[in-house]
């Protein structure tokens, strides 16, 4: 029987294979490239802003008031310089202040005689944005490794990227194992209902993967493991994720498949409860089988622990880290294994509770969990004292 190895090791492993072979840069326009991975630290490619720029309509004035009206300068306009003392330009919100500006005025706060004659008071403060106010030419402003959102997208426009040097997301395949599963109607008789095809293809997108393909239920003979792993190499998957079968009962034939296809585990069994037949193998193309267990919670501890490691190392991001909860209830440990518990995030106390219906078979208590509170092995969750928490991958707004 194979040695469990310990929870933080095994993501680590997982972490380090997948770094290894971590996807090749490429450049992606970017309206398209929200939720891949920056391949190069963003740095600015000229400071922002570019230019001195007002930030309100007015007058950009040089020496003492009054000011003889001698141009306009709009968004947009290259401003020639003001080169004598009593002269103005009318400038308007995020045009260039034009060289030799001592102040811009506000419209507010001046008047105009005859159309061109200013006169008025500047602000204490002043009212433009100074060159490289915001960042310096060649600052970086974002490490290699970020993961590109809306926000990321937004900056790197406004530094005058047209497109991101990206590490793309990882192509995914998820087979699910298991002649007693039903994939319509209710469930009785020995049959229960498949709750990961369904759930998992969800579940791996908002990791970060792009799901190519699918298939549930994968029928319990070897020869249809094989043909199923076979199949989703074809398919162009990175990742095949597998559920069910990770044991060694009568009708698990994940490990006999993988001996079949020459895999190399780089994780096989992991000391942490519920999930410790989770395992991560890689094939002789290089693909990686993520073999998480049948029993639905146990799945999901497999996704945390291993897949969302592998999928980080993949495309050059950081292992993920856990945040940290306030618990608002004791937690039991597990011993020599570290226990990944199931919290709720109270949204009266902000603080994280053990979830009802957490048995490693059932799917309740995770419906409405923020990620698993992390117990140690030896130790036990203590009510007031923070834990660390592996998130599960939900979206923002998905919880309260
Ligand atoms: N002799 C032992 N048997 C088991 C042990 C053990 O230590 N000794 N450990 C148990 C633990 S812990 C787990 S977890 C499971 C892991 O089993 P497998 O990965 O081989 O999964 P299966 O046997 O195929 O299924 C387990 C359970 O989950 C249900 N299942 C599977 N797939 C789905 C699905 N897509 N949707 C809903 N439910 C599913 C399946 O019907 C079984 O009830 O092994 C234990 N056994
Ligand atoms: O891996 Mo099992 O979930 O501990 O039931």
């Amino acid at each position: 029987m194979t040695l469990p190895i310990a929870w933080a090791d095994a993501r680590e492993a997982v972490f380090e294979a997948g770094s290894a072979v971590a996807s090749s840069p490429v450049p992606v326009p970017l309206v398209e490239s929200d939720g891949l991975t920056l391949a190069e630290p963003l740095t600015t490619l000229t400071a922002l802003p570019a230019f001195p720029t007002s930030s309100v309509d007015g007058w950009a004035v040089r020496g003492p008031a009054p000011w003889q009206i001698v141009g306009r300068v709009l968004a947009g306009d290259h401003a020639e310089p003001l080169t004598a003392d009593g002269t103005c330009v009318e400038i308007a919100t995020g045009g260039m202040v034009p060289e030799g500006t001592r102040f811009v005025v506000r419209t507010e706060d001046s008047t105009v005689e005859g159309q061109r004659v200013v006169s008025g008071e500047p602000r204490k403060i002043p009212d433009w944005r100074l060159t490289g106010e915001e960042a310096a030419l060649g600052e970086e402003l974002l490490p290699a490794g970020t993961p590109i959102t809306p926000g990321v997208i937004g900056l790197a426009a406004a530094c005058g990227y047209d497109t991101l040097l990206c590490r793309p997301k990882p192509r995914s395949a998820l087979l699910v194992f298991g002649d007693e599963l039903l994939t319509d109607g209710v469930p009785g008789g020995g049959r229960v209902r498949d709750a990961l095809g369904p759930s998992l293809p969800s579940w791996l997108r908002r990791a970060g993967t792009d799901v190519v393909h699918h298939r549930a239920p994968v029928a319990d003979t070897l020869e249809d493991h094989v043909a199923a792993l076979r199949a989703a190499v074809n398919s162009g998957a990175q990742v095949i994720c597998t559920t069910g079968g990770t044991m060694h009962g009568p009708v698990d034939h994940l490990h006999p498949a993988l001996a079949e296809m020459g895999a190399t585990y780089i994780v096989n069994t992991v000391a942490v409860r519920p999930g410790f037949p989770m395992l991560v193998a890689q094939l002789p193309g290089g693909q990686f089988v993520a073999g998480l267990p049948g029993n639905p919670q146990s799945t999901f501890v497999a996704l945390v622990s291993l897949v969302l490691p592998l999928l980080a190392g993949l495309t050059g991001r950081a292992q993920p880290a856990h945040s940290t909860i306030k618990l608002g209830a004791d937690i039991p440990g597990r011993g020599d294994y570290t226990h990944l518990a199931l919290v709720r995030r109270d949204p009266l106390d902000g603080m994280g509770y053990p979830v009802a219906h957490a048995g490693s078979s059932m799917l309740r208590g995770l419906a409405n969990s923020i990620g698993f509170a992390i117990i140690p092995p030896g130790g036990r969750g203590l009510a007031g004292t923070p834990a660390l928490l592996v998130p599960l991958p939900i979206l923002d707004g998905e919880r309260v």
